[in-house]
């Protein structure tokens, strides 16, 4: 037989098996097994101890043959006394015996086989069997070692899976239950929509006299099902109630509460609530609105929450609270809080101005914190009528009311609000021949049969939406108007007690809250405070006021608008129309300037081919001291607005009318110094021009206006520059006074033909400087009365005097009229000449034979 050599990597591997799975103890089949394990036990660092097969760290165990020492003829000593040889002898046949006995090769074929294909060592197990006896603790320990393996594998499996399953639990769990928030979310939306009264189903726990009566249950919840409810009426018959939800005898206070708390909460929000308890007697109404001392109830945990939210938003919104409390007891009210306990004191319900029911006169406790409430709904529950009957030992005998109302008043909008929560525990329902009561408690229980049955009509007309709701029948219906038919939120607990001797009762309870709960009163709206809602009615009265005038103002400021852009239309094209005549203007402006200075041209011509003669040397200043010139004989005169006024001058000339009329020219020539000649300077040419000559006086008026303004004289255009232009600026188109000739100068000489053409209408001015010119120097018939050639004898006097007030110098104030009104006419000194011209006191004169001089 081949010896087989120990593999030492697989001895490692096998004697060292994982520290977290511990080996798998066999339990042995059979006596040799067993005693095989104990062989292993006894040795456990055996190089056997390997895997084989499929295991690589295995190697097939060494061959017992091979495994076991040889011992070889020099290790056996020498000499030995005959015992010691004996037990060398022993051994070497056990050894031998063993040899022989278990063949190798049944266990390798086992190791190779298992190795190879058996993955499950139980399949492989009978067949250790086969194996010879000292093969099989290698063999067993080989199948142990797979064993643990194996188990090791499947506990890593397991492991996984189980992280995988609660990795995929959670995720499931939290998908429902996000499910069922937003189906509970989306539910409490419908409910609020259609404004159903929620309606809340709580079963108390069989009470000890119930357990020990052998009571059965007649109510079945399943925790799966939140919202249905089995009452069990007989084996056979079950009826399903559905409400919002279901609270078994094993759910508590905190459950409830927390159901409850999203209604509660609301009353901050501004909207009314009303929770109230319904149900028989003995059910636990009580039990669920105000609790024990020791699992405190609704009322008590709600108030506390809204303490908490108010202290949560304070830095918004600003609240105040306040409690009332009060019972309906025999068809009368009473007020709980009140002190004195009064009972002639009478309460009654009246309707308010925002239709909802008051009490006027009931006691509304401010509170400030959670103890101060509790301590005024112990004072309340203290002074409630209560009494001891066969069904609960202290029975409500009343409907207890507590009334929280809700102040706030956001801090950033100011907006104010008032709410109410009604919490309602009613009386309990009862079956008076049941319950054994007599005397007062039968009256008692005849008056709550009563309440409650109106709130059962109230509650049948609101479902079956009748137009007339008797909420008058009772106090407790009309206290609960608002809250069952109006716009609030309406929480019921239904109480039930699960006894099968009160089944009767609790079907008449879970029928009745069914009916509540098909009631629908429209969607809840939150509450404004009653003072602020009056406040914004004014304010909208007056908006609509403010509207109102708004509409009108529009409407005015629309027709303005639409007269404004009309005018402004109009005007426009007034202004284009203006623009149009202005440049036509200018443009006939331009033309006769052009005209002008033609005439002026030819009138310089003509005056220098025709200037009258000087009068006689010894008339005349010195030439280099006479300034004085005659004007010129035509329209090329230039023009001048303003001639030097005689105070200006030195040496004024003294002209006395003696002098200026005396017939001694000598006295003339003292007035040397006075300059006649004009100043020239160029005036605009205004366009519109006032016609000088379209009113002029006659003669003898010419005369006494000359007279009354001589004190005054100046040169009209040196006061009236505008008039001045107008004589030199405007020239009409056409003759104003028919043609004007230079017929009338006094030796017959024509001086200057004017034809002034087509002129415009507006151009009625003054004709120019050589037809006043023409027209100043005057025959002595023509001042006689003789007409002129050119215009009569009224157009003659008109120019002449016109040619005087723009042509002659202006006289010094004091200077006296050098041409007394007439005389010139008829004195014979002066009947030759004609005054054409006037410097203070210096007179210029036309005479017949001289033409021209100055006196
Ligand atoms: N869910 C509950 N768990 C434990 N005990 C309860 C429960 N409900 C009621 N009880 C107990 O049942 C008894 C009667 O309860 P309770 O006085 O509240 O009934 P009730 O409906 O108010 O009766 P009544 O109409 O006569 O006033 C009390 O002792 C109360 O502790």
């Amino acid at each position: 037989m081949e010896a087989m050599e120990p593999d030492p990597a697989a001895v490692g591997a096998s004697s060292s098996p994982p520290a977290a799975s511990p080996p798998l103890q066999l339990q042995p089949q059979d006596d040799d097994d067993r005693g095989a394990v104990e062989v292993e036990r006894a040795d456990p660092a055996s190089p056997d101890r390997c895997a084989a097969g499929g295991d690589p760290n295995c190697a097939p165990p060494p061959s017992p043959v091979s495994a076991a020492p040889q011992p070889s003829p020099q290790q056996q000593p020498a000499g030995e006394d005959a015992a010691a040889s004996c037990e060398v002898e022993e051994e070497e046949e056990e050894q031998k015996l063993e040899t022989e006995a278990v063949p190798g090769e049944a266990l390798c074929t086992f190791m190779q086989e298992f190795g190879d294909e058996g993955e499950n060592p139980l399949v492989l197990s009978p067949r250790l069997k086969e194996i010879a006896t000292p093969d099989r603790p290698a063999a067993l320990r080989f199948l142990g070692e797979k064993y643990n393996n194996l188990v090791e594998r499947y506990k890593q499996q397991v492991v996984k899976c189980e992280d995988e399953c609660v990795r995929r639990y959670d995720g499931l769990k939290k998908k429902y239950m996000d499910e069922c928030a937003e189906r509970k979310h989306i539910y409490n939306e419908l409910i609020e929509l259609r404004g159903n009264i929620r309606v809340f189903c709580r079963c108390r726990p069989l009470n000890s006299d119930e357990v020990t009566r052998g009571c059965s249950s007649v109510v079945e919840i399943k925790a799966s099902q939140e919202t249905n409810l089995q009452f069990i009426s007989s084996e056979k018959e079950r009826k399903t109630f559905k409400f919002d939800r279901v609270f078994g005898p094993e759910d508590n206070q905190e459950v409830v509460f927390s159901e409850t708390v999203p209604v509660i909460r609301s009353v901050m929000e501004g909207f009314n609530v009303c929770i109230f308890a319904y149900g028989q007697t003995g059910t636990g109404k009580t039990f669920t609105m105000e609790g024990i001392p020791e699992n405190r109830g609704v009322n008590y945990r709600a108030l506390e929450e809204l303490f908490r939210m108010s202290e949560e938003r304070k830095t918004s919104i600003a609240y105040t609270f306040s409690v009332s409390i009060l019972e309906v007891y025999n068809e009368k009210i009473r007020d709980l809080l009140d002190e004195s306990n009064d009972p002639s004191k009478r309460l009654d319900i009246k309707q308010s101005a925002d239709g909802t029911q008051e009490v006027p006169g009931l006691i509304e406790a401010q509170i400030y914190n959670i103890d101060h409430v509790w301590e005024k709904l112990k004072f309340g529950a203290r002074n409630r009528s209560v009494g001891s009957t066969n069904a609960n030992e202290l029975s409500s005998r009343s409907h207890s009311l507590v009334r929280f109302t809700v102040r706030s008043e956001n801090l950033l909008t100011g907006q104010s609000r008032r709410s109410h929560m009604w919490m309602v525990d009613l009386a309990g329902s009862e079956r008076v021949a049941k319950t054994g009561v007599e005397g007062d408690r039968l009256k008692e229980s005849q008056f709550i049969n009563k309440s409650l049955s109106s709130l059962g009509d109230v509650i049948s007309s609101l479902a079956s939406k009748n137009s007339h709701i008797p909420y008058r029948n009772s106090k407790l219906t009309h206290l609960l108007q608002s809250s069952l038919g109006g716009d609030c939120k309406t929480l019921m607990f239904v109480q039930i007690s699960p006894s099968s001797t009160d089944s009767g009762e609790t079907l008449c309870s879970l029928n009745f809250a069914s009916r509540v709960r098909a009631v629908e009163h429209g969607p809840a709206r939150k509450q404004a405070d009653p003072a602020e809602s009056l406040k914004l009615k004014h304010m909208s009265e007056k908006l609509c006021q403010k509207e109102k005038e708004n509409a009108e103002l529009k409407v005015s400021f629309k027709s303005m608008q639409l007269q404004y852009a009309s005018r402004e239309k109009t005007l426009i094209e007034k202004r284009k129309d203006a623009e149009q005549a202005c440049k036509n203007y200018q443009q006939r402006i331009r033309e006769l300037e052009n005209e002008l200075g033609n005439e002026r041209k030819a009138a310089r011509d003509f005056a220098r081919s025709s200037r009258p003669p000087l009068v006689p040397m010894r008339q005349r200043q010195p030439q280099g001291r006479n300034n004085y010139y005659p004007p010129p004989s035509g329209p090329s005169r230039p023009r001048f607005s303003k001639a030097p006024t005689v105070q200006n001058k030195e040496n004024l000339p003294v002209i006395t009318n003696k002098a200026h009329l005396g017939s001694d020219n000598n006295a003339v020539g003292k007035a040397r110094r006075v300059s006649l000649t004009p100043v020239i300077r160029q005036i605009p040419i205004q366009p519109k021009r006032r016609s000088s000559l379209a009113i002029l006086p006659s003669v003898s008026e010419q005369l006494s206006v000359l007279n009354e303004k001589r004190a005054a004289s100046r040169l009209s255009h040196a006061h009236m520059p505008r008039r001045s232009v107008a004589a030199f600026g405007s020239i009409p188109a056409e003759p104003v006074a028919g043609r004007v000739t230079a017929d009338a100068t006094p030796d017959g000489a024509k001086l200057r033909r004017i034809d002034f053409g087509s002129s415009s209408s507006k151009f009625t001015s003054p004709p120019p400087m050589l037809g006043l010119w023409s027209k100043m120097v005057v025959t002595p018939q023509q001042k006689l009365g003789a007409a002129p050639a050119g215009g009569g004898p009224c157009n003659s006097s008109k120019l002449c005097f016109s040619i005087q007030k723009r042509v002659l110098v202006p006289s010094p104030s004091r200077a006296k009229p050098s041409v007394p009104s007439g005389m010139g006419i008829f004195n014979p000194a002066l009947r030759e000449q004609v005054v054409v011209g006037r410097a203070g006191k210096a007179v210029r004169v036309v005479n017949n034979k001289r033409r021209q001089s100055v006196i």
